[in-house]
């Protein structure tokens, strides 16, 4: 009973935490609860809830979690379903004490979704202005994602959208995003599109060495360089990374997306206390604690501070420092980062009642 007690006032203090998140896949952080809507929306597809997400305790391969994605594309395949997966998404982490949110999401091709990949764009937009609309106190901004299997073209048509809905959007949409199968496709293809992003003042968020054979592609991708890093699992030494992969990382104060429990569950970092966060930690370098795919990892981001407080001993003021930190990594501009410290130095009594 006591111990009930307690964990329910911890559960509090990360809950009541303010926290940015700015990791987290749109179509990978599906709630149960949305799921179950979508499945009684497409009884046809036989979906069941046990397809679409990693129960605690489970493990899956990498390979197999992309395998999950495309059975939660299968059930997110309209204008409707895109615009209440993402008013879903952002209100639980409205809910979650997420006060400033970078979603990213891969527009998909017209024939996947009966929308063009402009619309997908537009959806997701709406979505977020539907939700200030509503008053939620979250900040929300877009990042378009690039999926590594597509190749060239496509990324270079993504750089362009994402360019148009810079230019138009009044800051919602700041960047971009590389992700999918890591063990598809190499990023030297994917160069001239990032350089062309990065001249036309795009943020650029890459997953880097989030499976061990990517040394030399983290090398080029890193001479950008980027402005943030996701996973970077295996850039330093221990894990068979290096030294001079970590110092162009240092050099440049490139911060780190670090994801716990997607990494476990995926099988990239063998247990909690082995994950890469405690390296990148103790260095003191900027790590951001974020949920990658919080429907499909069953996690959310309270859970995450949570656990990595718990796995590395960190005290309630060194979690707070850390979800402060992560201010300074954001990609919209410093006025909205004054903002958010004004915010986090007026909660701060409330949290530490
Ligand atoms: C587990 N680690 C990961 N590594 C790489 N890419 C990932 C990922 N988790 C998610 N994605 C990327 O996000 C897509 C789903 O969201 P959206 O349809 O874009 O909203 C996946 O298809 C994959 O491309
Ligand atoms: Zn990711």
């Amino acid at each position: 009973m006591f111990k009930l007690v307690m964990d329910n006032e911890a559960d509090v203090f990360y809950r009541e935490l303010p926290k940015v998140e700015l990791h987290a896949h749109l179509n990978g952080s599906v709630s149960f609860h949305t799921i179950e809507k979508l499945i009684s929306r497409k009884p046809h597809l036989n979906i069941e809830h046990g397809m679409t997400a990693i129960g605690k305790g489970q493990r899956r391969t990498l390979d197999e979690c992309f395998q999950v994605f495309k059975v939660v594309h299968q059930l997110v395949d309209t204008e409707e379903d895109i615009l209440m997966v993402a008013t879903d998404v952002i209100r639980e982490f409205a809910a979650d004490g997420v006060k400033y949110l970078e979603l990213r999401s891969t527009p998909r091709e017209e024939n996947k979704t009966g929308l063009t990949k402009k619309r997908y764009v537009e959806t997701v937009i709406k979505a977020i202005k539907q939700c200030k609309s509503e008053g939620l106190d979250i900040d929300v901004r877009f990042l378009v994602a690039i999926d590594r299997r597509n190749g060239a073209e496509v990324a270079m048509e993504t750089v362009k959208l994402a360019e148009e809905f810079m230019l138009s959007t009044d800051g919602l949409v700041l960047g971009l995003d590389l992700s999918g199968d890591p063990t598809v496709g190499h990023g030297k293809d994917l160069l001239p599109a990032l350089q062309r992003a990065k001249d036309c003042g795009l943020k650029l968020s890459l997953h880097l060495s989030e499976v061990p054979s990517q040394l030399e592609e983290s090398d080029l991708l890193l001479n950008l360089p980027p402005d943030r890093i996701g996973h970077g699992t295996f850039l330093h030494p221990e894990v068979g990374g290096s030294q001079s992969l970590v110092d162009k990382v240092v050099a440049n104060n490139i911060p780190l997306e670090l994801c716990l429990t997607s990494n476990v569950k995926g099988q990239t970092v063998p247990c909690y206390s082995e994950h890469h966060f405690k390296f990148w930690y103790q260095m003191g370098h900027p790590s951001v604690i974020c949920t990658d795919d919080k429907g499909v990892f069953s996690t959310d981001l309270s859970q995450e501070y949570q656990l990595a407080a718990s796995t590395f001993g960190l005290s309630r003021e060194a979690v707070w420092n850390l979800s402060q930190q992560a201010i300074d990594c954001i990609f919209a501009p410093d006025t909205v980062k004054q903002q958010l410290k004004q915010k986090w130095l007026a909660l701060k009594p409330q949290v530490f009642k």
